[in-house]
């Protein structure tokens, strides 16, 4: 096996195959001689390709000038469609992605025939969030403003990218429905506070509008078990195998916080197909983040915390609130416990034309994975009835 490659040589190599320790091929982009700059490389992680999450396509934005003073020089955004635009463009529905997702999983789990998101129905569109490896990420970005230097991205520079991409690139003007889960759900608010007149309906899955500072602190710990890592060096690691011990104390905190007490009071991990809480961490939390590239995770965490849509009204959150015209029901998940029904209730009381639809399971915030069939059984259940409203 060839000896992996540092991504601090590639610079001084034309293109080179790199072996990760996971035994993946790793591509890395022309170094372009030894520039002897200390930039990074974009780095091909075998995990973001379309061999796992494909179906998508990359569209490129063009320039990106970010809320926080930053410019993505060329935005490109990883977007997967489903179903066909109707002559007036009134059936588009767009999916935004959450932490550490992709398209693929809203796919696999809310997208189909016999989901209220019917592709013979409806345009459905998923837009891969900036950051989570398929769109411009730290990983893939390259050149200085790769890893590390990656610019800070918020909530709103995502929706404005959307916007950007479903006016531009696809005509659309108006949305029958915007869904999305936990970071999909901020975007889903920012979306209807932002662009009132576009969003007709609008279904927030166990997310808030704006985060709270319980949630900011528990996503700061999130951030600190990868980047106290020593194999995160700074954020700039070769490889994610290099900071697998951050990734895996990152996984363990997920486990705690992601499902719910109940969750493992009456054995889900069991029904999953775990014979203990050990094996459930090891078999599935732990392989389910380990080849992610933890400044893509970093980047998303940072965003997440400063999910805000009353920036747009100068903090006043009833007032940003107030602007929606969309149909909105508001769907927490009964045991989620960093985006409780409860915040989600104090928000949706602030929303005109809104209903509060719980979705209960036992299985926590990372219901939204699909563990709990009945779960999604209720969220299209109510996504149904909200396509069914007049606009
Ligand atoms: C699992 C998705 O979680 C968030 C915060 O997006």
């Amino acid at each position: 096996m060839a000896t992996p490659y540092t991504r601090r040589n590639f610079l001084k190599t034309s293109s080179v195959m790199a072996v990760s320790a996971a035994g993946g091929l790793l591509t890395v982009g022309c170094g372009g001689g030894d520039s002897g700059s200390d930039e990074l490389l974009p780095l091909v992680n075998p995990y973001y390709t379309q061999a796992v999450h494909g179906p998508y396509e990359r569209i490129s934005i063009g320039r990106l000038e970010l809320a926080e003073g930053g410019v993505l020089p060329n935005c490109e955004l990883a977007v997967a469609t489903f179903g066909t635009l109707n002559a007036d463009k009134s059936n588009a529905i767009l999916i935004p992605t959450w932490y550490s997702g992709t398209s693929k999983i809203m796919e696999q789990v809310y997208v189909g025939p016999d989901h209220a998101l019917d592709p013979s129905k409806y345009f459905i569109v998923i837009v891969n969030q900036i950051g989570n490896g398929l769109s411009t990420s730290p990983h893939n970005i390259g050149g200085a403003l790769g890893g590390p230097n990656f610019p800070k991205v918020r909530i709103s520079d995502d929706v404005r990218a959307q916007h950007r991409l479903l006016t531009e690139h696809f005509g659309i003007r108006s949305l029958a429905l915007v869904v999305g889960g936990s970071m999909g759900a901020q975007q889903t608010y920012e979306w209807a506070v932002r662009y009132p007149d576009m969003v007709k309906r609008a279904a927030p899955l166990a997310g808030t509008a704006c985060n709270t500072e319980h949630d900011f602190l528990f996503t700061k710990t999130l951030k600190d078990a990868l980047s106290s890592d020593p194999g995160f060096d700074a954020g700039r690691y070769d490889l994610p195998e290099d900071v697998a011990a951050g990734l895996g104390r990152h996984a363990k905190m997920w486990t705690v916080m992601g499902w719910s007490t109940e969750f493992f009071r009456l054995n889900r991990h069991r029904a999953l197909g775990f014979d203990s809480l050990r094996a459930f961490v090891d078999g599935f939390m732990i392989p389910y983040f380990a080849p992610m590239d933890p400044n893509n995770l970093l980047a998303m965490a940072w965003k997440w915390q400063r999910g805000d849509v009353s920036l747009l009204t100068g903090g006043d959150k009833a007032a940003a609130l107030g602007r929606i015209k969309a149909k909105v029901f508001v769907m927490p998940f009964s045991t989620d416990m960093f985006f409780p029904p409860s915040d989600c209730l104090a928000e949706q009381v602030l929303i005109p034309n809104s209903a509060f639809r719980p979705i209960t399971t036992v299985d926590g915030h990372l219901g939204l994975f699909g563990t709990d069939a009945d779960a999604i059984a209720q969220v299209d259940l109510n996504l149904r009835e909200l396509l069914a409203l007049p606009a």
